[in-house]
């Protein structure tokens, strides 16, 4: 049985909550959540769903405590802010940890840091393909040669709301698809951290940070997030495009985004792990 920790309170949390109640074969052992300080009425709330996941559930505000519960894995559904203020130290106390938020390693210093805490920790840092697909191909295809990787993200004007993409276009406004964004995945993931994680994902499977190419639009014409990979390689050449219905916590967010994260937890108990 599984001991499971969460950090964040958000929409990417709620969807892993929901799909593992609706999969999970047996409950969890203990279910504990990370929260803000502030915020732990959102945590209880959160958990007061997920009631025949897990007998013993409990919201933290702080680090220490939630550590000392032992979890066998941590999911992070908060942010790149989060990866930066607890990654490294879930890590080095020997917890495996999903990162959903992946553009935080487009900082070179960061990913390094993780890379060494895992080691030394004797933990797993876990990369989900979230809201894009295709990973397992590229990933497979890296060691034929790749050739060509590019990532183009289609979002509603509103998804792009909040963001730098505010500044460069009238978003209210458009009447016609407008790209704001073309540049590399280290770029796209640092200047829109909360849409551009699936670039880093493809980044890190695949032709790396630099090598990888983004094109970001804000296009008035669709309801759904798209997600398209072209990827040409010795091995096999590939488009995948993908329309994720977005998240109703959170625009910015497809709804894949957390089954993907529900699958690694899967993952861990089923006896066949696909
Ligand atoms: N890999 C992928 O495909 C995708 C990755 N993402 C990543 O997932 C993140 C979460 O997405 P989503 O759930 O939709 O976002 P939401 O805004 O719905 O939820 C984020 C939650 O995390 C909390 N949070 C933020 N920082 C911290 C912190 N330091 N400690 C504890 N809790 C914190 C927020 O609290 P508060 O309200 O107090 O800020 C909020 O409850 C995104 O920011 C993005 O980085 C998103 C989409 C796709
Ligand atoms: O969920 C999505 O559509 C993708 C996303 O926000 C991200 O990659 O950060």
């Amino acid at each position: 049985m599984l001991r499971l920790g969460i950090i964040g309170a958000g929409g990417i949390a709620s969807t892993v909550l929901s799909a593992l109640s609706a999969e999970l074969p047996a409950p969890l052992r203990s279910l504990d959540l990370l929260v803000r300080p502030g915020r732990e009425v959102e945590g209880e709330a959160l958990l007061a769903g997920a009631g025949g996941l897990a007998a013993e559930r409990r919201v933290h505000a702080a680090l220490e405590p939630f550590l000392a519960q032992a979890p066998d894995l941590v999911l992070e559904c908060a942010g790149h802010g989060a990866v930066r203020a607890y990654a490294e130290a879930v890590l080095r106390a020997g917890r495996d940890l999903v990162v959903v938020s992946v553009g935080a390693l487009a900082d070179p210093a960061l990913h390094d840091r993780l890379r060494a805490a895992a080691r030394e920790g004797g933990a797993r840092l876990v990369l989900p393909a979230g809201a894009i697909g295709g990973i397992d191909v590229l990933a497979a295809a890296r060691a034929s040669g790749l050739e060509e990787v590019s990532y183009i993200g289609r979002k509603p004007p509103r998804a792009w709301a909040g963001t730098r993409a505010e500044g460069l276009l009238d978003l209210g406004g458009l009447t016609e698809p407008a790209t704001f964004f073309e540049g590399s995945a280290r770029d796209a993931a640092r200047d829109y951290p909360q849409n551009a994680n699936v670039a880093a994902t493809v980044a890190l499977a695949g032709a790396g940070f630099d090598a990888t190419r983004v094109r970001l639009v804000a296009d008035p014409g669709i309801a759904r997030n798209q997600h398209e990979l072209v990827v040409r390689s010795a091995a096999v050449n590939f488009t995948i495009r993908l329309e994720g219905r977005p998240s109703a916590a959170n625009p910015k967010t497809s709804l894949g985004a957390g089954y993907s994260v529900a699958r690694e937890v899967l993952n861990r108990v089923a006896p066949v792990v696909l």
